[in-house]
């Protein structure tokens, strides 16, 4: 099985690396050690709210120029280890005597300055070639544009040294359109951490999901970066024996304490000494894996007992006496929120405005509506004797009150983009690849000008056909400031819900109860004191407000009796206030309160717990 894994390997897939390798050479290459030194963590169960201690006392060095695994049995801690070194974690707390790159302790700084992590679940766009996904995130890793520029140029060779020329043009897709297959995925994915030229490489399961074959082509690739004097330390699952013995060094873990931490080749002999003899009939990763997984022996008790534990020991404790190089000295960053803003609206926005699903999505619901409505209120407005009438006054009003509710259950189209490119979003926002004002800026900016031919069109079949009195921008502009408060009502909605499933509850419930103080169905005369006030905060009164003040001018005929007995038009009688720029301000002060509310939700909320 292997040495045939071995022959498709060379001759099919093999990466084509040599001198023209698009990586910094071993001599040029800021040499990283990485140190965990007695490193704990522990966290709160969040059901039982005990303490649980996920890693206990690791120690272990991941010398620069090697390929290091890190093994054990699923839920022995791996990824919690490789959390907890990136800096990853967002809760619990880490104790003993720290995790060093080089010199420098590590923090979410140090990480960023020399370091990249490839996640288990590949995080690309869908909708973008290799090339474009490559391309994509050169430009948002670029500090400078010196930097673009040579990011920009190393791009073709690291499709080349990935073997990635076969799809550079084809789509990433998704599990609904058919793009690249899971391995060029999985490199493709390897890609995007290379790009900055990372000294430390980190991967978490670098092969889950992936044949025999194409493992070991990224084993090698891993190898190949490793002899250009990079750190690469992954977590991996089963690799075949060729594989596994193309790493440098294991590292094996057993409920979150070391097994094993040794050199490569000392491997057999060490386990030889524990009672467990290897032979060639077992596929040697998963041997190992099982032998330390099973209680005949005290693995954790054997290794801190051993020579090669106290080989560990000692290795952690030279690593840190001796003298390293802290993390390379970082450019100048002139590459700020803004040109990120214009990177993500080149790549993303482009491709979704060509997207059938997504603009339709944003404007089918407004154009049929409009549609509906125009025919069903036709000419209403009209001028005639029949504006003496209560009832033409009041479907005018109703019209008006449903044109303007309607964009924020609309805003139900604007969740899943966000909820659904949350994992993109966090890892983007862990490599620091843009601060968060950026992204929420070409969000606004995206939905916010397709949203303006859409109710431009809809808005004017209305006007039109309903025979709207008062000026069409303003009838516009209004139910623009409304639609773009709906967007930011969404992403505050996506930003607090943890799943789609909540953000389609909450949007909802919040929208209902807007319609209920919106205007028509309760005058605010009727409303008990203590909910009063809520009308004042919401956008879609100051906007039916705006149109009521924008169509009757205050000179509807005066057919209601308000309580004190006094004739009114319709709109005193349904405490319509404030002039019509008052209104329209009022709805563009909301919208600016939403915004940035979704900018704290979305600091300060993650839903991705590690
Ligand atoms: N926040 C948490 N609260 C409680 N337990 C946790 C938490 N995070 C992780 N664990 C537990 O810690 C252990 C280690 O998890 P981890 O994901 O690191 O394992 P792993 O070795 O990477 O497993 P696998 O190979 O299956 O991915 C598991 O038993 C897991 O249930």
């Amino acid at each position: 099985m292997d040495s045939t894994t071995r022959t498709k390997s060379v001759e099919v897939s093999l990466p084509r690396r040599g001198s023209q390798s698009s990586f910094t050479s071993k001599s040029n290459r800021h040499a990283l050690d990485v140190v965990v030194d007695n490193v704990s963590y522990e966290v709160t169960n969040v059901k039982t709210k005990d303490r649980l201690k996920l890693l206990t006392d690791v120690s272990c060095v991941f010398e620069h120029g090697r390929v290091h695994a890190l093994m054990g049995a699923s839920g022995a801690g791996k990824t919690t280890l490789l959390d907890v070194i990136t800096s990853r974690v967002t809760s619990g707390e880490v104790s003993g005597n720290g995790v060093y790159y080089g010199g420098t302790p590590a923090t979410k700084e140090s990480f960023r300055a020399c370091a990249a992590y490839v996640e288990q679940r590949d995080t690309l766009l869908a909708s973008l070639t290799v090339k474009e996904m490559l391309n994509y995130w050169a430009e948002l890793r670029a500090r400078n544009e010196d930097e673009r520029v040579e990011i920009l140029a190393r791009v073709p060779g690291i499709i080349d040294d990935l073997n990635l020329g076969e799809c550079a043009d084809v789509v990433v897709g998704d599990s609904l359109s058919r793009g690249i297959s899971g391995g060029q995925a999985k490199r493709t994915n390897l890609a995007l951490a290379l790009i900055t030229d990372p000294d430390v490489l980190f991967l978490d399961e670098p092969t889950s999901g992936l044949d025999s074959a194409t493992s070991l082509d990224i084993v090698q690739i891993l190898k190949q970066l490793a002899d250009s004097g990079v750190t690469v330390i992954a977590t991996i699952h089963s690799p075949t024996s060729e594989a596994f013995r193309l790493f440098d060094s294991l590292v094996m873990l057993k409920k979150g304490r070391v097994a094993f931490a040794g050199p490569m080749n000392t491997v057999t002999t060490y386990f030889h000494g524990l009672g467990y003899e290897y032979t060639e009939s077992f596929n040697m990763a998963d041997f190992y894996v099982g032998a330390v997984a099973s209680d005949d022996v005290d693995c954790v008790g054997a290794f801190a007992k051993s020579s090669a534990g106290d080989a560990n020991k000692g290795a952690v404790r030279a690593a840190r006496a001796k003298e390293q190089l802290p993390p390379p000295p970082q450019p100048k960053v002139t590459r700020g929120a803004l040109s990120k803003i214009v990177t993500l609206i080149k790549y993303r926005t482009r491709y979704n405005y060509k997207n059938p699903d997504f603009v339709a999505a944003r404007s089918a619901g407004n154009i049929l509506f409009g549609f509906v409505m125009m025919s069903l209120f036709w000419k209403i407005g009209a001028p005639s004797g029949d504006a003496q009438e209560q009832s033409t006054q009041l479907n005018v009003a109703s019209l008006l009150s449903m044109i303007n509710i309607l964009p924020s259950f609309q805003a139900s189209g604007y969740m899943p983009s966000v909820v659904m490119e949350r994992a993109m979003f966090y890892r983007e926002i862990d490599d620091g690849v843009y601060p968060l004002l950026s992204y929420i800026a070409y969000k606004i900016i995206e939905e916010g000008l397709l949203a303006i031919p859409v109710s431009l069109v809809a808005q004017m079949m209305l006007f039109l056909g309903c025979a709207i009195k008062g000026n069409f921008f303003y009838f516009w502009i209004i139910n623009y400031g409304v639609m773009s408060c709906g967007i930011a009502l969404a992403y505050v909605c996506s930003a607090v819900a943890p799943d789609m499933d909540s953000a389609n509850t909450l949007l909802p419930v919040y929208n209902v109860v807007q319609l209920l103080f919106s205007g028509l169905i309760i005058r605010p005369e009727s409303m008990p004191k203590g909910w009063a006030w809520y009308r004042h905060t919401l956008f879609v009164r100051y906007g039916w407000q705006a149109q009521m003040r924008n169509h009757f001018h205050n000179g509807e005929p005066k057919v209601f009796v308000d309580d004190s007995g006094t004739a009114v038009g319709v709109s005193d009688f349904y405490g319509v206030k404030h002039s019509l720029s008052t209104n329209i301000l009022a709805v563009f002060g909301i919208w600016l309160f939403w915004i940035v509310l979704a900018y704290v939700a979305m600091k300060n909320i993650r839903h991705q717990k590690r």
